[in-house]
């Protein structure tokens, strides 16, 4: 896609693709412009990313190449965590923030409902993770909210693209800086639908901990220090599991 075109899916789409996308070039920063965008008038905290660089023969034999698959989306999980570091100027905490973390990729499949109307396949809720980032197959379902006007969006399955979604775990390491998007399934017809997912986590034993650079008076501390195993385990079993409301109780100052 060429920067500044219009996507098919109401949400900003961000090419990844070209090889000269370095950091400290002209090009990174000018893709650095483009995530910052969206993150800055939170239209929604995700963006999309071209998969052929990572993946130049495309991605139908995707079971072949489910390693390299995993390699490119992780180092597109990196690429994009070392720009949001940029932008919100943080790039000091860049290793540390790296070697704390690391990507569990998942395949899912839901069966079609057999049925006309829509049902859901996965409650609305936010991931708890960094960063995740999701591909599927041509049957529709994903839906994502828009934080600012809480519309909902379908995305529009595409080979060439992914849905970037920003977790909590990220959130509370911004200190709000970003939001966690709110996310569900909805299933129609009676084609499964497979998803494959690049869910990158905090790695156990880490206390994920906002930057004093991001804690001042005007951005006061919004989240307790926390494990993430830990967090999973609290939030899992509270009612508030599919919402904000687990991770809230669990770390939340207020709380
Ligand atoms: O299947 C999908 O596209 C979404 C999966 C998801 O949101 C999750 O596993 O947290
Ligand atoms: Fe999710």
């Amino acid at each position: 896609m060429e920067m500044g075109s219009q996507s098919p899916w109401k949400l900003p789409a961000i090419d990844f693709t070209k090889p000269e996308l370095k950091p400290g070039t002209d090009h990174w920063d000018s893709v650095k412009g483009q995530v910052k965008k969206p993150l800055k008038s939170s239209i929604l905290e995700n963006v999309e990313a071209q998969s052929r660089t990572f993946w130049p023969q495309g991605n139908t034999s995707f079971s072949k190449t489910i390693q390299s698959f995993a390699k490119g989306l992780t180092e597109l999980s990196q690429m994009i965590r070392r720009m949001i570091l940029e932008i919100f100027q943080v790039e000091k905490y860049m290793d540390e923030h790296m070697e704390s973390s690391e990507c569990i990729f998942k395949i899912m499949k839901y069966k079609g409902p057999k049925t006309g109307e829509v049902q859901v396949g996965l409650e609305a809720h936010t991931d708890m993770t960094l960063v995740t980032i999701l591909c599927q197959n041509e049957v529709k379902g994903l839906g994502l909210q828009s934080s600012s006007t809480e519309e909902w969006i379908d995305w529009i399955p595409s080979k060439d693209a992914f849905v970037v979604i920003i977790g909590e775990s990220l959130h509370a390491w911004l200190n709000g800086r970003l939001k966690a998007t709110y996310h569900r399934v909805m299933l129609t017809g009676d084609k499964p639908r497979y998803s494959v997912g690049l869910f990158t986590v905090p790695k156990p034993g880490y206390m994920i901990k906002a930057p004093e650079e991001l804690v001042d008076e005007a951005h006061p501390l919004l989240y307790k220090p926390f494990g993430y195993a830990e967090l999973l385990k609290f939030v899992v079993s509270h009612k508030g599991r599919h919402n904000r409301s687990g991770f809230e109780a669990y770390c939340g100052v207020k709380n």
